[in-house]
């Protein structure tokens, strides 16, 4: 598949594409790990991407990575330009400050996901069953409703173009066996509580977010990916949360009201005009001073 995917870095195989991330090979130990400004929508990809909000991402995944370094060690080698080899180095214009230099894992494919909140795929499941990820809850729930604690509802890995698939807790232990996917629910939900604590305590509830994990070269359990970021988490804004009903989105609402305002057909991809783009990096922007209490290096 790599053969077939166009590369913004010729000289580095591509060797994964999602709909906003990129992922190169540099040697045997190390990959490079790249966040695009590409920004999607309904599952579409714009046509035009948000200037900066690769740069934004790549910082607010780092910050996480060190605030939670003393939960469970992450893939992260640097995101500094300077410490990176010559064949990254030599892409350093287009990539600087949006990519990080990271460990080669044995990825676990499991999505990892936490939910603190019962929204999207988790509260259509919880209308219908009366469960999340074959997880029974109690009867009642409001959309939106924070959960009694955080809850580790798991997926399949979907193929290109396809939704994952919510699988009970259970079914992880099948595929990794039990002390490991423990121990991964376990990481994951500490993760999830000492990130959405920090946030909560700065505007931001993080109503859910989808964790990577691998293991390194020694079988220890490593965060993987982007971690606690907009595009691997809901954000909605503290102050506006209420239960009982849908949410904004904290950093895509303006793109979701222009594309709904717009008769967006949810398949085919559009440019997007300024205004939106502007504005939708500034919520961007506004997430990442809320959470660091820093500005953002664009
Ligand atoms: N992170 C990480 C990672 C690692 N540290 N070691 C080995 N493999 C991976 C890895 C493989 N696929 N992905 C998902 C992914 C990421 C980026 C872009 C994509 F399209 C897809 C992650």
């Amino acid at each position: 598949m790599a053969a077939l995917l166009e590369s913004d870095c010729p000289a580095l195989e591509l060797i994964a594409r999602g709909k906003v991330r990129d992922l190169y090979n540099v040697d045997a130990d190390t990959l490079l790990f790249v966040a695009t400004d590409r920004v999607s929508a309904f599952d579409v990809v714009m046509k035009n991407g948000i200037p900066g909000k690769g740069k934004i991402l790549t910082q607010l995944s780092v910050f996480w990575f060190r605030l939670l370094a003393d939960v469970m060690p992450s893939h992260l080698i640097t995101s500094n330009m300077d410490e990176m080899p010559a064949s990254v180095q030599q892409y350093r214009d287009q990539l600087e400050g949006r990519c990080l230099l990271v460990r080669r894992l044995k990825v676990i494919q499991v999505e990892a996901i936490v939910r603190g909140y019962i929204t999207g795929s988790g509260w259509a499941e919880y209308k219908q069953k009366g469960t999340v990820s074959d997880i029974s809850l109690p009867a009642g729930l409001q959309e939106c409703e924070q959960l009694a604690a955080p809850l580790f509802t798991p997926s399949t890995k979907a193929e290109i173009g396809e939704h994952d698939e919510n699988i009970h807790p259970d079914q992880v232990k099948k595929m990794i066996g039990t002390e490991l996917a423990e121990k991964l629910s376990q990481a994951a939900v500490n993760l999830y509580t000492k990130a959405a604590e920090y946030a909560r305590a700065r505007g931001i509830i993080i109503a859910d977010t989808k964790f990577e994990f691998g293991l390194d070269e020694h079988g220890v359990l490593t965060v993987a990916d982007e971690v606690l970021t907009p595009d691997s988490s809901r954000f909605w804004p503290a102050d506006q949360y209420a239960p009982g009903r849908g949410q904004d989105s904290f950093d895509k609402q303006f793109l979701r009201n222009y594309l709904v305002d717009s008769g967006f057909d949810k398949k085919t991809s559009i440019e997007l005009p300024d205004d939106v783009i502007r504005d939708t990096l500034a919520k961007y922007v506004d997430a990442y001073v809320r959470i660091t209490g820093e500005q953002p290096t664009l």
